[in-house]
């Protein structure tokens, strides 16, 4: 399967190349939702200490350089980009030669040991095509080595490679099922009796409550079940930058990172967010936003000419995410880019399909791929649009 990008226009040969400058903007995201515990009322992931996530995140080579919180949502910006800790749900978004991967196991560990979850609901795990696969390292050398890591842990997992595979195309891991917990795999042995130990330590503990309870709470959670709560998340991911806009992103133009977040517009793209902002020397720009009602928004910007790479994701809900994508190109003006949304029934983006149907153009992007997939809790609508002429 061609992972790396489109090269054929570019004069590079492989000597040259080894010895240019490089960084892998492209980011790796998994996304977990853990199963809403019954035995444990208090289940929260939030519950993780903080050396406890330094601790996990050497794992996956990359720290922590900043944090914000609300009553929702723990925001932290790393050294390779972002992560986001609710209640049930965890989000690692990485670039460079990081290995997201890797922590998988010591999450689930830290999941059923402190936060009191012992069920995945859900998982996704997504990337672009890397510009350069083969400095990564495992087991994120390639798609299919992070389909079968994956695979070692889950017997109902899935994987897709959306848009054209010998060009800009965007990969997904994701569980077959809608719910209602996915088994981690017993010959993950020390795991699978772990995460078993803490569920009959837990259904002992249910047993001991008051049976009221247990049935009010059952009756809860079964009306929750058959209604999800409303979730989206829009992801752009764009290539070929302006220079003149990549500039701002760089010491040179920018003192701080609140010059570059204004300079840029990015603070007008979603208002309302509380923004967390990181400006790295000489050049890079992180941050992450979030909102009261549990929004968050992240943007990561690599700014070199020979690689300029921008990544905007959300999980604002909207019925007109083409009004979004616009102020977010307009921003940043991509020479190319990658639009995803998630939606799932009950969110107001359901219909977001449908909307990028129509959206054949947008100012001077047009698109050149379009996929839509009905998956068994979301839809996802995959586009990818180019600066024309091109
Ligand atoms: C971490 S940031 C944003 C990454 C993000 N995934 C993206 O490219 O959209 C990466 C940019 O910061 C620069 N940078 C400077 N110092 C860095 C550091 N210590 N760690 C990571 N990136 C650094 C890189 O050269 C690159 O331009």
């Amino acid at each position: 399967m061609a992972e790396s990008e489109d090269l054929s226009n570019s004069s590079s040969n492989s000597s040259s190349r080894e010895d240019m400058h490089f960084f892998e903007g492209v980011e790796k995201l998994l996304e977990i939702w853990f199963e809403p515990s019954t035995a444990c009322k208090n289940a929260d992931l939030r519950k993780i200490p903080r050396p406890m996530w330094d601790a996990l995140l050497k794992t996956v080579r990359c720290e922590i350089i900043s944090f914000t919180r609300n009553d929702q949502i723990d925001a932290y910006v790393l050294s390779e980009s972002s992560m986001f800790v609710s209640k049930r749900r965890w989000i690692l978004k990485t670039c460079g030669t990081t290995t997201p991967l890797q922590c998988f196991e010591p999450l689930l560990r830290l999941a059923a040991e402190i936060a009191g979850y012992t069920e995945i609901e859900d998982l996704f795990y997504s990337r672009k095509n890397y510009k350069r696969p083969e400095l990564q390292v495992s087991p994120h050398r390639g798609f299919d080595e992070e389909v079968a890591f994956l695979d070692s842990f889950f017997d109902d997992g899935r994987a897709y490679s959306l848009g054209a595979i010998n060009r800009d195309c965007w990969h997904l891991y994701t569980l077959s099922r809608g719910g209602g917990g996915s088994k981690i795999l017993k010959r993950n042995n020390h795991l699978h009796q772990l995460m078993e130990q803490h569920h009959s330590q837990q259904q002992q503990l249910q047993q001991q409550q008051e049976d009221d309870d247990v049935q009010q709470l059952d009756a809860q959670l079964i009306e929750a079940s058959m209604q999800p709560d409303p979730d989206q998340t829009i992801e752009i991911l764009m290539t070929d930058l302006d220079p003149s806009v990549m500039a701002i992103f760089t010491k040179d133009v920018c003192t701080t990172a609140k010059e570059a977040t204004q300079k840029s517009g990015i603070h007008r793209l979603l208002p309302g967010m509380v923004i967390d902002d990181y400006l790295f020397d000489p050049c890079g720009y992180s941050m992450n936003g979030i909102s009261k009602n549990g929004c968050y928004m992240t943007i990561h910007i690599t700014p070199e000419r020979e690689f300029s790479y921008v990544s905007f994701e959300s999980n604002v809900a909207s019925s007109d995410y083409g009004e979004l994508i616009k102020r977010v190109t307009r921003t940043f003006q991509p020479g190319k880019f990658i639009v995803t949304v998630f939606a799932n029934k009950t969110s107001i983006a359901a219909n977001a399909n449908r909307e990028i149907e129509h959206l054949g153009t947008i100012d001077q992007w047009k698109r050149r791929d379009i996929q839509y997939s009905r998956f068994a809790s979301y839809d996802l609508t995959y586009a990818q649009y180019c600066k024309y002429p091109s």
